[in-house]
């Protein structure tokens, strides 16, 4: 089967994410993605894009209070909004994980990593202290950690970055979930660490057959770890498409003019900030298009309508009224 002709392992359906409060903010307005098995989706943009609500409503992680959410989330054909405490506890672990850009998030300062890992697997399988002794010894192999069996001891403030990172990635995969969430796991490292993540996360993706969703705001990192791309803009996917499809034939202006000052030379730590303007404050809902106020091609219907998500092709769609025309990048 083609990854096209595969059922989607998650689907997000028209997701529409509001935070009431001291003020309103429209965090995510309608947002629609399907994707299979095995597919690694990059969520590119901007900050304050969307990208991390987006990801965090997947694993039901926002604050309950003041946070109105509309549309649908099936994850392995689970109704993630309608999931009862019991079921949801399941379904965090063992069939979504997320890591996070700052492993102090995920690993607990006061417990080694071994018995963090341990726990999990006693947790989510009901497996016996022996057995998820050695899964964890198993995970810190799996990800490379230098001398594992002596670091399952170690607590997180005892390991450098980079090991850190590799400790939380091996307590996300522990119990071998089907979806992992990547909330820029390696923006904090240096070039060189940085590197060594993504191609380790590749690596593993490939071997357990994953889906991932990867945030970032750097082209550079899409470019090494994505099949697919999607790119947020004030609350929106404006543009999805295959990495080639984004990269070289970007229709929409947004990742367009990103893309042209970028592409020839993208490289990791590049931040998507070449566009003048600031994005809209996210007050309202959008009601025409988000980017007309710094599009250079804008014309008057962008101010009064949204734009039309016109199809251009299986898992490529673009917002915007220029989506079929070929037009300079400015
Ligand atoms: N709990 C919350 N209450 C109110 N507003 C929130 C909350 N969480 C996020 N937001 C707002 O939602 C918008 C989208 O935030 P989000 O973190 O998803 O952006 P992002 O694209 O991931 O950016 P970054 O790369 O900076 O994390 C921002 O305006 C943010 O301030």
């Amino acid at each position: 089967m083609t990854e096209a002709n595969k059922p989607p392992l998650i689907e997000i359906d028209n997701l529409t994410i509001r935070f009431t409060g001291e003020r309103t903010v429209h965090a995510v307005n309608g947002v629609s993605l399907s994707i299979p098995e095995g597919q690694v989706l990059g969520l590119l943009g901007e900050s304050g894009s969307g990208k991390s609500v987006t990801l965090r409503a997947l694993m039901r992680l926002l604050p309950k209070k003041r946070t109105q959410i509309t549309g649908g989330i099936k994850v392995a054909g689970q109704d993630v909004l309608a999931m009862d405490d019991a079921t949801l506890s399941a379904f965090r672990g063992r069939t979504v994980s997320m890591i996070f850009q700052e492993p102090a998030l995920a690993l607990d300062p006061v417990y080694t990593i071994g018995d963090q890992i341990t726990e999990s697997v006693v947790r989510h399988e009901g497996a016996s202290h022996a057995t998820g002794r050695a899964r964890a010894l198993e995970m810190l192999e799996l990800v490379r950690i230098p001398s594992a069996k002596r670091r399952l001891d170690a607590y997180p403030h005892e390991m450098s970055g980079g090991m850190r990172q590799r400790a939380m990635i091996a307590l996300a995969l522990a119990c071998r979930p089907q979806v992992l969430l990547a909330d820029e796991p390696t923006t904090a490292l240096d070039a060189t660490v940085q590197i060594q993540i993504l191609l380790l996360l590749r690596e593993l993706q490939k071997e357990m057959g994953m889906s991932v969703i990867f945030v970032t705001h750097d082209i550079g990192v899409a470019i090494e770890i994505c099949d697919r791309v999607a790119v947020m803009y004030a609350g929106q996917i404006v543009e999805t498409g295959s990495l080639r499809d984004i990269v070289r034939d970007a229709r929409h202006p947004y990742p367009r003019g990103l893309l042209a000052s970028t592409v020839h030379g993208a490289k990791r730590g590049q931040r998507l900030e070449t566009i003048p303007g600031t994005p809209p404050s996210l007050s309202e809902a959008p009601a025409s298009c988000s980017f007309a106020p710094r599009c250079s091609h804008v014309r008057p219907i962008c101010r009064t309508q949204l734009p039309p998500a016109v199809e251009l092709g299986p898992n490529r769609v673009v917002r915007c009224v220029l989506a079929e025309e070929t037009v300079p990048v400015s």
